[in-house]
C-alpha cells in the first residue's frame, strides 16, 4: 500500500504502488486480450457475422508490452494473454518473448495463454522457450462434426495436434469446456475420462450472457450444480484446495485420479475473491468481466513516455472496481447483461 495515500487519501499514488480495490482485494492478475479477431466463431461467444475492430485502432505490440509491464510494476504476478484468438495476432511471439523478461527477473510468477489451440502446433516450441509452463486450451467436444458445428468451421485435428505439440515440449495443458445444454451435456463424462487419461486437468465453465449471439442463451445454459450432481452419481468427487489463481474450484475424481474444475459465475458467484482485471487490444481497462464500466489507458499511455500518468489512471480505475457481476440468464431477459462479446476481454 502506498503510505502517502493512507496519510492523504487524495494524494496521487506513486508509480509502482500495489493495486488494492475498494473491497480490499489485491489485484495481482492481468488478462490481456491481444486481438478481438478469431479464426473460429463459437456459437456461444460470437455471432457468425461479426464486425471486428479496424487495425488502426489496435495498440502496437510495443504499446501492449508497455501497458502490461506497468501492471507488473504495480504488483501483477500472473499475466494471461487471450483474445479473440491470441495466436492469430500478427507477430504475437515478439510480445510474448519480450514479456518473458519479467519471468526472468522474477517479477512475474506466470506468463500463460488461453487459446483455441488451432495455431498451437506452430507456436508450442517457442512458447516453451519463452517460459510458458502451462496453458489452457478451450475445447467443447471431442467429436469432429460437433466441433465444426460449435466453432462454425474449426477442425478438431488441428487442435489435437496443438495439444500434442504443447505436451511434447513440456507445456502442461488444461482443457476448458463451456457446458452447453443439448450440445455436450451427454459427452462431459467421456471428455473428462479422456482428459484425465492423458494427464490433463479439465475445467467446466458456465455460459455467461455477454454480447449478442445468433442463438438463445437460455437454450444453451446448463447449470454446473446439475452437472456436478450428475457426475457425483457416477463418480466420487472430493473437494481439494488446489488453486491456480483463477476462478475454478477443483475436485479430484477418485475413479480417474484427475482434477476437475468448476467455473460457476451463475450458480456460485466467486467475485468475493476476485484478484484480476483485463485490458483489451485498444488499451481499455475493464475492471470487471461482468460490468460495462471501463477506463481508457491508451490516452495516458500515449500522452508521455514516462509511466506516471498511466499509473495514476490505473489507480483511479482500480478505485472503481465493482463488487461483482449482475449476470442473469432466463427467459424474461432477452438482452445480454453486458453488451460486449467475451472475445473483447478474452473471458
Ligand atoms: N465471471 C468470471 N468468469 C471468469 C473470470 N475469469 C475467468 N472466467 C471464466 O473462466 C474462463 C476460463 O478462464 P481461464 O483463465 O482460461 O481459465 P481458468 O481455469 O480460470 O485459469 P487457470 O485456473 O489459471 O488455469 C474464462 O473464459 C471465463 O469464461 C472472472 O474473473 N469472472
Ligand atoms: C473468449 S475465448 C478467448 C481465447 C481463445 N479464443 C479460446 O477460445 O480459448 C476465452 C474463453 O471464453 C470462453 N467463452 C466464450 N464465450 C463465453 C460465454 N458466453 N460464456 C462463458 N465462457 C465463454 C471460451 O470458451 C474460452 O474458453
Ligand atoms: S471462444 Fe475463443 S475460439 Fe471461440 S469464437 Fe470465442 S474467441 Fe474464438
Ligand atoms: S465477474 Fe468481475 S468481480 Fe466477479 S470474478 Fe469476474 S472480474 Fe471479478
Amino acid at each position: 500500500m502506498d503510505i502517502t495515500r493512507l496519510l492523504d487519501p487524495v494524494a496521487p499514488a506513486s508509480f509502482g504502488s500495489e493495486m488494492i480495490d475498494p473491497f480490499g482485494r489485491s489485484i495481482t492478475y492481468l488478462r490481456v486480450s491481444v486481438t478481438d479477431r478469431c479464426d473460429f466463431r463459437c456459437v456461444y461467444c460470437m455471432a457468425e457475422d461479426m464486425t471486428f475492430l479496424p487495425k488502426r485502432d489496435l495498440l502496437s505490440l510495443e504499446e501492449l508490452d508497455r501497458l502490461a509491464s506497468c501492471f507488473v510494476e504495480k504488483g501483477v504476478k500472473r499475466l494471461r494473454l487471450t483474445g479473440g484468438e491470441p495466436l492469430v495476432r500478427k507477430n504475437i511471439m515478439h510480445l510474448i518473448r519480450s514479456l518473458s523478461r519479467h519471468l526472468e527477473s522474477g517479477a512475474l510468477e506466470e506468463l500463460t495463454l488461453t487459446t483455441n489451440g488451432s495455431q498451437l502446433a506452430r507456436f508450442a516450441p517457442e512458447l516453451a522457450d519463452c517460459g510458458v509452463r502451462r496453458l489452457n486450451v478451450s475445447l467443447d467436444t471431442l467429436d469432429p462434426d460437433k466441433f465444426r458445428q460449435i466453432t462454425r468451421w474449426g477442425e478438431l485435428d488441428k487442435v489435437m495436434a496443438g495439444i500434442r505439440a504443447a505436451q511434447a515440449v513440456g507445456i502442461r495443458v488444461k482443457l476448458n469446456a463451456v457446458a452447453l445444454k443439448g450440445f455436450n451435456e451427454g459427452e462431459i463424462p467421456s471428455m473428462i475420462e479422456w482428459a484425465h487419461g492423458e494427464g490433463i486437468d479439465f475445467t467446466l465453465i458456465e455460459t455467461m450472457p455477454l454480447g449478442e449471439i445468433d442463438e438463445d442463451r437460455t437454450d444453451q445454459y446448463l447449470p454446473l450444480s446439475k452437472v456436478r450432481a450428475d457426475l457425483a452419481d457416477r463418480w466420487t468427487l472430493r473437494d481439494i484446495p488446489y488453486r491456480t489463481g483463477g476462478p475454478a474450484r477443483y475436485v479430484e475424481v477418485a475413479e480417474t485420479g484427475g482434477r476437475l474444475g468448476f467455473i460457476t459465475p451463475m450458480t456460485h458467484n466467486f467475485c468475493e475473491s476476485c484478484n484480476r482485471v483485463r485490458i483489451t487490444c485498444t488499451g481499455t481497462l475493464f475492471m470487471c468481466l461482468g460490468q460495462e464500466d471501463a477506463a481508457d489507458l491508451r490516452a495516458p499511455l500515449r500522452a508521455s513516455e514516462g509511466n506516471e500518468l498511466l499509473s495514476n489512471a490505473i489507480d483511479e480505475a482500480i478505485g472503481r472496481k465493482p463488487k461483482g457481476h449482475d449476470f442473469v440468464i432466463d427467459r424474461t431477459t432477452r438482452k445480454p447483461s453486458v453488451s460486449r462479446h467475451m472475445s473483447v476481454t478474452g473471458g
